[in-house]
């Protein structure tokens, strides 16, 4: 990507080259990806296409065979490297028990002293204070001493980014977060993330089944097919006919959306080699 004085940004996360197979079966097979600070992308792509693996890979859940994970240039190899980064999920890991805050405390435990991090109540008042704020920043300061266990999926999901923004993550990578949403509360937690992106300048990347939310808050999206990256394209530009090779079976032979000089994509690979998406 190039800023307007021309100068090449390093973006907040690059992914390139990356492989994954499961028991001899490629399902990642040399993605790219770069994400800007203050972009939000979504990334779509029918079942078993590879996002889910891809997002756990670059967060270190899952162990590439091969490329490459840079953040802000360097490579993600480090615990506090990853830090960096948190990610949110379908199902909302939240302690049910516990409160929002509480929850939201959680997410600065890894640059906690363990002492500290072993008990709520332990919590230093500055850290309460820091996801107060995070609450706040989500919509949800008002129901911070509820257990979560008692709030709706919307407003989990909420909490959830709260935690991530306790987290002091740059990257937040979201794993359909959505899915298991009303249409209201998705539309509310999309363009929640949206704002984290444009507002606080977070690198927001969002697993997403449904075009019309991306084409309404993303930035740009990115489109796999196979474990590669098929089109990479402003979201204003994402048309039924731009999605058509990414959910029609054995489309191997499609006709590739312009892909964006800076996008990195291997659109030019768009005939897989594999017979079909979700073997
Ligand atoms: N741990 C694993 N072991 C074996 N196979 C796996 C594993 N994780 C993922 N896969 C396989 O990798 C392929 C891609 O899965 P992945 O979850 O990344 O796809 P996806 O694009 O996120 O799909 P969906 O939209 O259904 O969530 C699938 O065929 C899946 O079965």
């Amino acid at each position: 990507m190039t800023t307007e004085a021309g100068v090449r940004a390093v973006p907040a996360l690059a992914v390139r080259g990356l492989r994954k197979s499961f028991s001899g079966r490629t399902v990642l097979d040399g993605l790219d990806l770069s994400l800007a600070p203050g972009e939000f992308l979504a990334l779509l792509g029918a079942n078993g296409s590879g996002k889910s693996t891809a997002l756990r890979c670059v967060v270190g859940l899952e162990s590439p065979d091969g490329g490459e994970i840079l953040l802000h240039g360097r490579p993600a190899d480090t615990a506090p490297l990853r830090r960096r980064m948190a990610m949110i999920f379908q199902q909302i890991h939240l302690v049910h028990r516990r409160s929002a805050l509480d929850n939201v405390c959680a997410g600065a435990l890894g640059r906690l002293p363990l002492r500290r991090s072993l008990t709520p109540i332990l919590f230093p008042r500055e850290l309460r204070e820091e996801a107060m704020l995070c609450l706040d920043r989500v919509g949800m300061a008002d129901r911070a001493a509820e257990p979560a266990g008692r709030l709706s999926g919307g407003q989990r999901q909420r909490v959830a980014i709260a935690r991530a923004l306790c987290q002091r993550a740059e990257i937040i990578l979201a794993d359909e977060p959505v899915s298991a949403l009303d249409p209201a509360a998705a539309e509310q937690v999309v363009a929640l993330l949206a704002d984290l992106a444009h507002d606080q300048g977070l690198a927001v990347a969002a697993v997403l089944h449904q075009p019309d939310l991306a084409r309404r808050h993303a930035d740009r999206v990115a489109g796999l097919l196979r474990g590669r990256v098929l089109l990479d394209i402003p979201a204003a530009a994402l048309t039924a006919d731009a999605l058509t090779p990414l959910y029609t079976p054995d489309h191997r032979h499609a006709t590739v959306p312009h892909a964006g000089p800076d996008s990195g994509t291997a659109a030019s690979h768009a005939a897989a080699s594999h017979a079909d998406q979700e073997p």
